[in-house]
């Protein structure tokens, strides 16, 4: 059987091509960049008043001089003006473009202006001061943004502020997510006693809207034909299935054989880990992926946050999320040789530290408990007691 590690591997070298798709800006939040933004000016473009108040030359002010005649105003928006008597000064707003022969900014606060004359009331006045100089952040050329960027709001407001009306972002998968199982129904369905509603669909969605990606919500029942009928329509018509069921030993897990007989090609079923030992995945020869997750809704999730989420995270172009860690609260044993996944909740300490507090709860269709977790601690499978204050990765949910 597979290691986790090689596993996650197989799945990474088989990630989509999706190509790139302009977008306007408006509706790229969420996106991820697939082109490069750079400066076309000078960041900030101009030497920037930061502060209200007035302008002056400083020579003026080393030379003792504290009285200076306000012989007009430089607001911002307007075009830069020119401070042209020696031993004046000028009323200044934030953002205006330095005037020319002024090179220092003294706030309102520190000055009294009476009948035209501004007098500074400090002592404390550095040449140059409250003032952004121009190029300071970027220069005109530098590159600000690269391919492979999430677009949040800091990327939204460098990009307008180059005149980016579009972006270049890479296409959407076109993603299937798929039940099986004849004792699922509806949501808004009473379960018969042999029955029970599904809900693994809904977590698999909401886990991909965290990424701006949207699925289509499928279920097809435990019988081979109908299966394969669906799926082959299913699989026409997206990038990515994500099944959820039938991939285990039961009389009734036919996910496997009817994928096989589909034409996906199985790159690996079952991973020496638990809960999800039973993953399935495999590509079509027309570039399609399917992962065939175990129905346990734990593992379902472990499986989605493990492979899933990674896959489509570099699918879509982003660099990998950096592994995080966090130090085990109490001790936790193991003893079969998997790779075991401990549902936990992590908390950072007032030291800055992270800790995993345990929360095993009752086996892998334990959905509930997943209400107190926030991630799964992954435990070597060739340890088998891990004490507390040992550290392990942790694998975000939510
Ligand atoms: N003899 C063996 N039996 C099982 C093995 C094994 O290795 N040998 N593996 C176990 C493991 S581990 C898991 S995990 C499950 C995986 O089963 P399947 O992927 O075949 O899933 P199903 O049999 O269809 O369902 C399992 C379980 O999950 C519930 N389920 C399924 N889909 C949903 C959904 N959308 N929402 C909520 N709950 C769902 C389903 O009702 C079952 O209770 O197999 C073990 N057995
Ligand atoms: O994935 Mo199974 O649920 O290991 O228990
Ligand atoms: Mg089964």
């Amino acid at each position: 059987m597979l290691s986790v590690a090689d596993a996650f591997a197989i799945t990474q070298q088989h990630r989509l091509h999706l190509p790139a798709e302009t977008v306007s800006l408006t509706s790229a939040l969420g996106r991820v960049l697939r082109q490069t933004i750079r400066a076309d000016r000078d960041f900030p473009p101009f030497n920037r008043v930061a502060m209200d108040g007035i302008a002056i030359r400083f020579t003026d002010f080393a030379n003792g001089q504290r009285t200076f005649p306000v012989v007009g105003m430089q607001r911002a928006g307007q075009p830069q003006q020119t401070l042209s008597q020696a031993n004046s000064c000028l009323e200044i707003m934030t953002g205006a473009m330095l005037s020319i022969g002024a090179d220092t900014v003294i706030r309102y606060e520190d000055v009294t202006i009476t009948d035209g004359q501004a007098t500074i009331e400090i002592e404390d006045v550095q040449p140059g001061q409250h003032v952004h100089r121009q190029a300071t952040d970027r220069r005109s050329g530098d590159e600000l943004l690269s391919a492979g960027r999430l677009i949040g709001p800091a990327e939204l407001a460098v990009a307008a502020s180059v005149g980016q009306t579009e972006l270049s972002v890479t296409s959407l998968p076109r993603v299937a997510l798929i039940s099986t199982g004849d004792e699922l129904v509806d949501v808004s369905e009473t379960p018969l006693p042999h029955q029970i509603r599904r809900s693994n669909t809904y977590l698999l969605q909401a886990a991909l809207a965290s990424l701006g990606v949207t699925a289509t919500l499928h279920h097809i029942v435990d019988d081979e034909t109908i299966l394969a009928d669906r799926l082959s329509a299913i699989l026409r018509e997206n990038d990515l299935l994500i099944l959820s069921g039938g991939v285990s030993a039961g009389k009734a897990d036919f996910v496997p054989d009817v994928l096989a007989r589909l034409g996906v090609k199985k790159h690996f079923h079952k991973i020496e880990q638990r809960p999800g030992k039973p993953l399935w995945f495999g590509t079509s020869a027309d570039g399609k992926t399917v992962f065939g997750l175990p129905g346990n809704p734990v593992s379902t999730v472990l499986c989605a946050y493990r492979y899933v989420m990674p896959y489509l995270r570099t699918s879509l172009g982003l660099p990998p999320a950096p592994v995080r860690y966090a130090r085990l609260t109490t001790s936790f044993t193991f003893r079969p040789e998997l790779t075991y996944f401990l549902p936990v909740r992590v908390s950072s300490e007032p030291d800055g530290h992270s800790v995993a507090h345990p929360l095993p709860g009752s086996g892998s269709a334990d959905f509930a408990n997943l209400l107190d977790v926030n991630a799964f601690m992954e435990l070597p499978a060739k340890a088998s007691v891990f004490n507390a204050g040992e550290v392990f990765p942790v694998w975000p949910t939510w």
